[in-house]
């Protein structure tokens, strides 16, 4: 098989655009153009400042040095398939709303049609990469849609090549990837095109962490490392409401689980919940997978990774209003952080949207204010968890802010919600000044000097730890 030149990536998203943008650049022999439906975020990816439509550290250099050297960005989707030796499949997979599976499955219809565009217009071979998070057995359903609707002299070889980065580190994990997984058939024709593949990372990826497995393997090897990593985050979160209850704290007992080398010390932050776009889609995915294989047991042990993650976030804004007397009717709530992590204005799946709803449910007046999250999108965010509640309505009810000190201004607790780094270093004197007293402060994410907060005057929850005020 002749080495890959031209790579067609369909999907400018979170995942396609730092993903093909870092082959550009490691790869200067080959031409990489990004295709989306979406107009508005190619011009933003095409923008003359260099706004892209993502925050990502890094990742605004690495578009600089490529851009217009060998990395396009495009909506030309058709002329991108045609021209293209490798097409990189990196559409969203949300959880299907409405139909069979709804509420678990995950929505196929954007991998499909992704799929039949390239079966209608390719007019030569290609090799097909599955880099959305997909069900076991996709790749399947994929070659049955391409070989059905191509012409005769096209040859579609499909790869399974799941994503591993994080959101906020994304520019690093690509740089530096743990690994990279590669599932194919193992026939000849799999395996080559695997090796074409293989070819294009090794330009900057060690060999040794390249892993060339089956196609389903690759497919369930991503559900399962999600899986596994949300599923740390419930159990030290159901460990932290054992902290609370008995005065232990969780800082101490993770630090002490994770020196067990077995264990490990990373992803044991006890938080507010967990968020973003895929853990809990992907979760679901797998238990929905489960329940079609008629493994019941199974299916039951993964979800309850997202009940106890819906139950952590109840119960730290139950004891939002616990603290403060048991109302928080007409108080003024200030929520710091938006985005479902620090470093990313990401707010899909965010705890902050449960947390404000909650809040406002409660008859509260919120303030939010987080640093890289728009506001329209917060408006919008609101609107969807609260459809029964008009924009003029939410309006009256929540103040978006540009600044942690307005947004604490006259309220009688301050909620963190993001770990964003600037919140600890704020003018904590400051906001104690501004507020009405007493004044509390609840972290959700660990970030706080609490001894010094409670010097200052404030009255501090932390989660996960048992002593409290
Ligand atoms: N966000 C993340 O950190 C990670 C996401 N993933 C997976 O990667 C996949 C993509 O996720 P994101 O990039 O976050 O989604 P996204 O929603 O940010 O981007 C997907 C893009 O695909 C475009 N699109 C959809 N159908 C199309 C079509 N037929 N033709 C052209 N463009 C089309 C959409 O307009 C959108 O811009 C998902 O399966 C997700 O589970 C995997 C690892 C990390
Ligand atoms: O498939 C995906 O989309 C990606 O999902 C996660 O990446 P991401 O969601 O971007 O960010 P994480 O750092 O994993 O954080 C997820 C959530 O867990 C929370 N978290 C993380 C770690 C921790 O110890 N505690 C904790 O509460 C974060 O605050 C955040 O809300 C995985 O880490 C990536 O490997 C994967 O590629």
């Amino acid at each position: 098989m002749p080495a890959v030149t031209k790579v067609c990536c369909i999907g400018a998203g979170y995942v396609g655009g730092p993903t093909c943008a870092v082959i550009a650049l490691k790869c200067p022999h080959i031409k990489v153009t990004i295709v989306d439906l979406n107009q508005s975020r190619i011009d933003a990816w095409n923008s003359a400042d260099y706004k892209l439509p993502i925050y990502e550290p890094g990742l605004e250099d690495v578009v600089r040095r490529a851009r217009g050297r060998n990395l396009f960005f495009s909506t030309d989707i058709d002329g991108s398939i045609q021209e293209a030796d490798l097409i990189f499949v990196s559409v969203n997979t949300p959880t299907k709303k409405s139909g069979v599976g709804a509420g678990f499955a995950a929505d196929l219809n954007y991998v499909e049609s992704a799929t039949r565009r390239i079966a209608k217009v390719a007019t030569s071979s290609k090799i097909v990469v599955e880099k959305s998070t997909v069900p076991c057995r996709t790749a399947e359903s994929m070659r049955i849609i391409l070989e059905a609707n191509s012409s005769p002299n096209c040859r579609f070889d499909i790869l399974s090549n799941p994503e591993f980065l994080a959101e906020g580190t994304a520019i690093n994990d690509l740089f530096k990837p743990d690994r990279v997984l590669i599932g194919s058939l193992q026939t000849p024709e799999g395996i080559a095109a695997s090796n074409a593949l293989v070819e294009i990372y090794a330009n900057w990826v060690p060999k040794e962490r390249i892993l060339s497995v089956g196609l389903w393997s690759s497919e369930l090897s991503k559900l399962a490392a999600n899986a596994m990593l949300a599923q740390r985050i419930s159990s030290v979160n159901a460990l932290s409401a054992i902290c609370e209850a008995t005065g232990a704290n969780i800082d101490e007992v993770a630090h002490a689980v994770g020196y067990d080398s077995r264990i490990g010390p990373n992803f044991l932050r006890a938080s507010v919940g967990f968020g973003g776009s895929c853990f809990q889609k992907d979760i679901l995915n797998l238990v929905y997978l489960s329940e079609s294989l008629h493994l019941p047991e199974v299916a039951e042990y993964w979800k309850q990774v997202v009940i106890m993650n819906e139950y952590q976030k109840r119960r730290f804004s139950k004891t939002v209003v616990d603290m403060l007397f048991n109302t928080i009717t007409g108080k003024r709530i200030a929520v710091l952080g938006f985005a479902f992590k620090a470093d990313t204005g990401d707010t899909r799946e965010s705890p902050a949207i449960t947390l404000v709803r909650d809040f406002l449910l409660e008859k509260a007046h919120v303030s939010i204010y987080d640093p890289q999250v728009e506001h329209a999108q917060i408006w919008s965010d609101l609107s969807e968890a609260l459809p029964l509640v008009p924009l003029p309505n939410l309006q009256k009810q929540v103040h978006i802010t540009s600044s942690a000190l307005d947004c604490c201004k006259d309220a009688e607790a301050v909620v963190i919600a993001t770990e964003w780094r600037e919140f600890r270093e704020i003018d904590w004197e400051a906001v104690y000044r501004g507020m009405n007293k007493p004044a509390f402060v609840f972290d959700g994410r660990l970030l706080v000097d609490a001894q010094k907060l409670r010097s200052i005057g404030f009255k501090v929850t932390v989660i996960g730890r048992g002593e409290q005020l």
